[in-house]
């Protein structure tokens, strides 16, 4: 199988697709020649999903030290850490997103930046009908964001001037080194690691990703020593890095002091890394998405029509942030719009644990001790026989009951965000996020892809759009 993995490697999402249509089971074994190690369970199958990521199994399927090994660029962060270190990381990030004051201030921010810099730049590049890349425009977007709410901090990456962020393309070559890693036996991707091959700019990319997370670490020490802190019962809500902060030079901290600046520096990169790519990479692959279905982007314009516009006050641009915020849930083909566009194109598109103990899995597999299962969200989302004939239609219709109301799905079927104990932690914030960015474009512009320009997903750990989304905005 492993001559047919590197043949098919630069198709590699839909190769597995294939594959898994092709067979007549949800789950297979993927067998490496056997000097590689290399036997990987690879599923589907919802009820597969469901037991391995439950609480339930939660202790036998871990990131474990396959995965640290391949994520070494990840540290001690959330993603790469399990059982106690885990749930310090979780801890943490839940009194941050489950703060009751939360969502109203990550609104303020985002809305902050849609009103002050995306829109008018939108704005400039429709009246002057120039092309842009619209995938570069949200990943700069939603990195500003992430930034802003997670660190209290504005890189500025959206400015008018587009000055291009070295930054973005050390992520994604990181990515792509990492994502190379998991399609080879360990000892070959060490060796061509010790020979330089492949991994060339790897360690100076990586670098740049640690001075940038230590600067803004930096930042926030400097801004506390000098500023004149507030007693803690007049602070209402602190950004996710003060709340690290605090933690880690609180005496009774688990963390080890010595080594404390990197951790801080691991626990921040993850969360940046988590939350920076997703939420644009979803927005482009959605706006794509409705250049191809007109009809579906013409119902969501009636819906924001009968859900915001007729009770909009045009002139006034914060009306449309309080208007949003009340009736935001009442958008329910936007909804089932972007849920479209994340079952089709995930833009996490697959993610694996490790087996701790022997099992058998509900397809009837063997897992045997220190086995790697790899639950593939893209071709989950495009198989028949979990979501019928029509799966790879753009259908918003799928997400909404009869009486006109959200369809819950599984996680476990609808897996974008993951299932279990370790589910997103910013589903909800990336969900509403989208939901807004989308509803103000919708509203302002017609979208047109550049000719001739092809949108293609790239191969890496998250689904980018390999030559970008070329587009001109037509003022509606
Ligand atoms: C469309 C946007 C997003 C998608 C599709 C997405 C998807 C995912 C997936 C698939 C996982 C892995 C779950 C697992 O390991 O089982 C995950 C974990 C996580 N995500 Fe997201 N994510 C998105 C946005 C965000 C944002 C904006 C943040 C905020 C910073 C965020 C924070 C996290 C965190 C902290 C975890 C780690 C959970 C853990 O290991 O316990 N995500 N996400």
């Amino acid at each position: 199988m492993l001559p047919a993995l590197f043949q098919n490697f630069h198709r590699i999402n839909e190769f597995f697709n294939e594959i898994m249509e092709k067979s007549s089971e949800l789950t297979f074994l993927f067998k490496g020649p056997w000097f590689s190690n290399m036997n990987i369970i690879i599923t589907v199958d919802p009820s597969n999903f469901h037991m391995c990521l439950a609480r339930a199994s939660f202790v036998n399927y871990v990131k474990g030290p396959k995965f640290n090994e391949i994520f070494e660029f990840l540290g001690d962060g959330i993603f790469n850490s399990d059982f106690s270190l885990w749930q310090y990381h979780r801890r943490l990030a839940h009194s941050f997103f489950g703060h009751p004051k939360f969502n109203s201030i990550f609104m303020m921010k985002i809305w902050e930046e849609m009103k002050s810099r995306l829109i008018p730049l939108l704005d400039n590049v429709s009246k002057h009908g120039v092309e842009i890349n619209l995938h570069n425009i949200f990943k700069r977007f939603s990195y500003d964001n992430v930034c802003n709410i997670i660190l209290d901090y504005d890189p500025k990456f959206l400015s008018l001037d587009l000055a291009p962020i070295p930054l973005f393309q050390a992520v994604i070559d990181v990515e792509e080194v990492i994502f190379r890693r998991h399609a080879m036996p360990t000892s070959m991707w060490k060796f061509l690691r010790w020979l330089g091959v492949g991994e060339e700019k790897y360690q100076k990319d990586c670098q740049m990703l640690y001075d940038f997370t230590n600067k803004v670490i930096a930042m926030k020490r400097e801004e506390r020593k000098l500023g004149n802190p507030k007693e803690e019962s007049e602070v209402i809500f602190h950004d996710l890095l003060t709340i690290y902060l605090n933690d880690v030079e609180n005496p009774t901290t688990p963390i080890n002091s010595s080594n404390c600046d990197n951790f801080l520096k691991d626990a921040i990169l993850n969360l940046l890394i988590a939350g920076g790519d997703t939420i644009g990479v979803t927005l482009s692959w959605l706006f794509y998405l409705l250049t191809k279905n007109p009809l579906v982007t013409n119902k969501i314009r009636e819906e924001l029509n009968v859900v915001m516009v007729k009770r909009d006050d045009e002139n006034n641009n914060d009306d449309f942030l309080r208007k949003f915020t009340k009736h935001k849930n009442e958008l329910v083909y936007l909804h089932g719009a972007i849920c479209e566009t994340l079952r089709l194109y995930p833009s996490v598109p697959f993610n694996h644990k490790n087996s701790v103990e022997s099992d058998i899995l509900p397809s009837g597999h063997r897992m045997k001790p220190d086995m790697q299962i790899l639950f593939n969200m893209y071709a989950q989302g495009r198989m028949k026989s979990i979501w019928g004939d029509d799966c790879y239609e753009f259908k918003p219709e799928r997400w909404i009951t009869e009486r006109g109301n959200i369809k819950f799905e599984p996680s476990y079927k609808f897996s974008a965000f993951g299932a279990g104990p370790r589910i997103c932690q910013g589903k909800d914030m990336a969900l509403t996020q989208i939901k807004i960015v989308a509803a103000a474009i919708i509203r302002r512009y017609d979208i047109e892809v550049v000719q001739g320009h092809q949108v293609v997903p790239g191969v890496s750990l998250k689904l980018q759009m390999k030559h970008g989304f070329k587009v001109k905005l037509i003022r509606c």
